[in-house]
């Protein structure tokens, strides 16, 4: 089994851009509140990890880099509530510590821009990555610790269903390791994670926890949080 504290992790958050994402729930809140949520959940996964002592660095990669430069410095366009009452109130916002790089050209997809940070990971010098998806309202870094500190090569935090993956965590091996692990995401991606770690022979683990199982895809995951997160989240 790989040392999983010889270096440590490099989390990646991947962000596709200020405006395709949430599209399932289009339904429910107009174009406008998809774009702060989009923002509020990314700044929120993003001050957990920058947080954290525990990780090497934290990458955000996206089609969008000025609009996550913006979300990051909490000047994103639209963008009301936290961010300009800190602002008007004269306190400082939060610094930005992530490491922003652009996807490449092309839509590459999520799987596609997650190769692309891998290798800024590795310069970074960390001899793992800890893949962490953007919309996870109620993580914690609890819920974090507990994917770095599961005793397995492969570490999958799966959505509420159990079936997907929000966390994902995986050896960076050396430039000798081909393409090195192949990120699965996308339907029944915990599975398709699991299976990949098999038929490299990397023993696998899987973390339920509310705060990492809780992602924010449908209408029913929106219904589902606490009133009084919705309105913060918009
Ligand atoms: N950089 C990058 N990130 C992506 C891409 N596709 C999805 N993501 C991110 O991956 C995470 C999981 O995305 P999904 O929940 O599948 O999709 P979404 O964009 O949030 O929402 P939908 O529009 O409802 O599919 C989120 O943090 C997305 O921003 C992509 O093509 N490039
Ligand atoms: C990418 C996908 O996430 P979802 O689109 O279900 O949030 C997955 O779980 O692999």
């Amino acid at each position: 089994m790989t040392s999983r504290f010889a270096a440590g992790s490099v989390a990646v958050v991947p962000l596709r851009d200020g405006v395709s994402g949430k599209s399932r729930l289009a339904a429910a809140l107009d174009p406008g509140a998809r774009r702060r949520l989009v923002v509020a959940l990314a700044r929120h996964v993003v001050d957990v990890l920058v947080a954290d002592e525990r990780l090497v660095g934290v990458v955000v990669v996206t089609a969008d880099v000025p609009f996550v430069d913006a979300v990051l410095s909490g000047a994103a366009p639209g963008l009301t509530g936290s961010s300009s009452s800190d602002r008007q109130s004269g306190l400082p916002v939060r610094s930005r510590t992530a490491d922003v790089i652009r996807e490449p050209d092309g839509r590459p997809g999520l799987n596609g821009a997650l190769d692309h940070a891998r290798e800024r990971a590795r310069r970074l010098g960390a001899d793992r990555m800890l893949v962490v998806h953007a919309d996870l309202p109620l993580l914690t870094g609890d819920d974090v610790g507990a994917v770095l500190t599961a005793d397995a090569d492969v570490v999958v935090a799966t959505d509420r269903h159990a079936t997907g993956t929000n966390l994902l965590s995986v050896p960076l091996g050396g430039h000798d390791d081909g393409d090195g692990f192949s990120f699965r995401f996308g339907p029944g991606s915990r599975a398709a994670h699991e299976a990949e770690a098999a038929a490299r022979g990397l023993t696998s683990a899987v973390v339920h926890r509310t705060g990492s199982a809780a992602d924010l895809d449908t209408i029913d995951d929106w219904a589902g949080l606490p009133a009084a997160l919705r309105a913060r989240l918009l």
